[in-house]
């Protein structure tokens, strides 16, 4: 069931995983291939020669380094539990790629968001997947990634993941680089998260590029990042005990990725925030709870006024953001903001998480000539931008 409006709250109880899926042969090239919702079959029969035909085409190349054309191979490290539905894999380079991804995966971490497909060979078929971001202690070039990934019922590639054990082999095609969201912030600081499971990932990517100095520079810059975040069961809300009771210290026994969460929340305090929803508890995310979020985030008040944003300006104009898709970003990186002089910039709220959950929050993206548009902002968000006469002007909505 997607999510619809329960009253004035929403259920995070979606059909289908997060959009922009592709079901793609491995010949095909990125450029070639749309980014799907839902599943999608290939005749077998198709797909064997096409790919038997790239292989004997691909042999002679001697890059093995992740590229957005071709899949190339990772050794799993780990897969480890996190809760009956969810875990997280963890993958390293082969030795012969190391260096050029290392230096691939510095540029994605410096970019901020971003994702990569995985391949599942058999059936050919590819995913999108977020890395989630280094430990403390890491830089994030060491050429090992790390995923969440929720096992949906009769899903493919989340029970083909699920199933990986260490020293198998995965394959990999991206990075994929997703908005870019400091041009988008600009002189603007709050950064709110409507997160549906899985879609913590995207959010902990850009706690770890705006709110790490070593990533992201002055110390004064920093913004504050919320995270509503939505679960169906109480076993997923990971690390939200431990926050009730203050307790946190005792990492031996923790997941990894409950560890990353205290740590984060360790180093950047009140700038990094998580709210837990859980639908086993009828605890739903409400417009009064996105209202509130965006009241609080908004009380913390920067010492300057922000520039309305000029209808034709590349990454602070609504218009223009509801005509363009979240890979557009990458491909102009120096376009220049046109807003009027002085401190210009948006705060933002993203949406992420599965279809239905992005459409009950901020309306569905638009395919229009094969390209997946964020389009208007609708639903919940929608709601709150129409009946708050221009109260929330200053945010811009992004649908991850
Ligand atoms: C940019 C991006 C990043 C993402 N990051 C992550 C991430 O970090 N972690 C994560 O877990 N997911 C992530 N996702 C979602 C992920 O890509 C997959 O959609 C998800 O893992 C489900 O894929 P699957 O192959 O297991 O399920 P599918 O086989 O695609 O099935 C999905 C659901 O549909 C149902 N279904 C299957 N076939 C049919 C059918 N014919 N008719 C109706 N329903 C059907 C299945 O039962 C299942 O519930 C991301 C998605 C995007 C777009």
């Amino acid at each position: 069931m997607r999510g619809p409006l329960q009253g004035r709250a929403l259920s995070t109880s979606t059909s289908t995983q997060r959009s922009n899926n592709s079901a793609t042969p491995e010949p095909v090239p990125k450029s070639k291939t749309k980014r799907r919702r839902g599943p999608f079959v290939y005749s077998i029969g198709a797909v064997t020669g096409l790919t038997t035909a790239w292989y004997a085409f691909a042999s002679g190349s001697k890059d093995e380094s992740l590229n957005d054309t071709r899949f190339t191979a990772f050794d799993v490290v780990s897969n480890e539990p996190v809760s009956p539905t969810a875990f997280v894999l963890t993958i390293r380079s082969r030795d012969s790629a190391l260096a050029k991804n290392s230096a691939k995966l510095k540029a994605a971490w410096e970019h901020g968001l971003w994702s990569v497909e995985f391949k599942q060979p058999q059936l050919q078929i590819a995913r999108h997947y977020t890395p989630l971001p280094p430990l403390e202690g890491e830089d994030g070039t060491e050429g090992q990634l790390r995923f969440l990934v929720r096992k949906m019922q009769g899903g493919e590639m989340s029970n083909y993941l699920s199933r990986m054990h260490v020293g198998d082999q995965v394959w990999l095609r991206g990075p994929h680089h997703g908005f870019d969201i400091p041009k988008r912030l600009g002189d603007a600081r709050e950064i709110v998260f409507v997160a549906g499971g899985t879609g913590i990932a995207p959010a902990l990517q850009m706690v770890h590029k705006m709110l790490n100095a070593s990533v992201n520079g002055a110390e004064d810059f920093k913004p504050s990042i919320r995270i509503l975040w939505a679960n169906r069961r109480s076993v997923d809300c990971v690390a939200r005990d431990e926050f009730r009771s203050k307790r946190g210290e005792n990492h031996g026994t923790q997941s990894v990725f409950l560890r990353q969460i205290l740590d984060m929340k360790r180093r950047h305090g009140d700038q990094f925030i998580i709210d837990y929803f859980v639908d086993d508890e009828k605890k739903f995310i409400g417009i009064k709870d996105i209202e509130a979020a965006l009241r609080s985030a908004s009380a913390t008040k920067t010492t300057w006024t922000l520039q309305p944003p000029n209808k034709s300006c590349r990454w602070h104009s609504d218009k223009l953001l509801a005509a363009s898709m979240d890979e557009d970003d990458g491909h102009t990186p120096d376009a220049a903001c046109a807003c009027p002089q002085g401190r210009a910039g948006r705060n933002i709220v993203c949406v992420s998480g599965p279809d239905g959950f992005i459409e009950a929050f901020a309306g569905p993206k638009r395919w229009t000539g094969g390209r997946e548009l964020q389009g208007l902002v609708q639903g919940a968000l929608g709601t709150i931008k129409q009946q708050s006469r221009g109260a929330v002007d200053d945010w811009l909505v992004l649908k991850l």
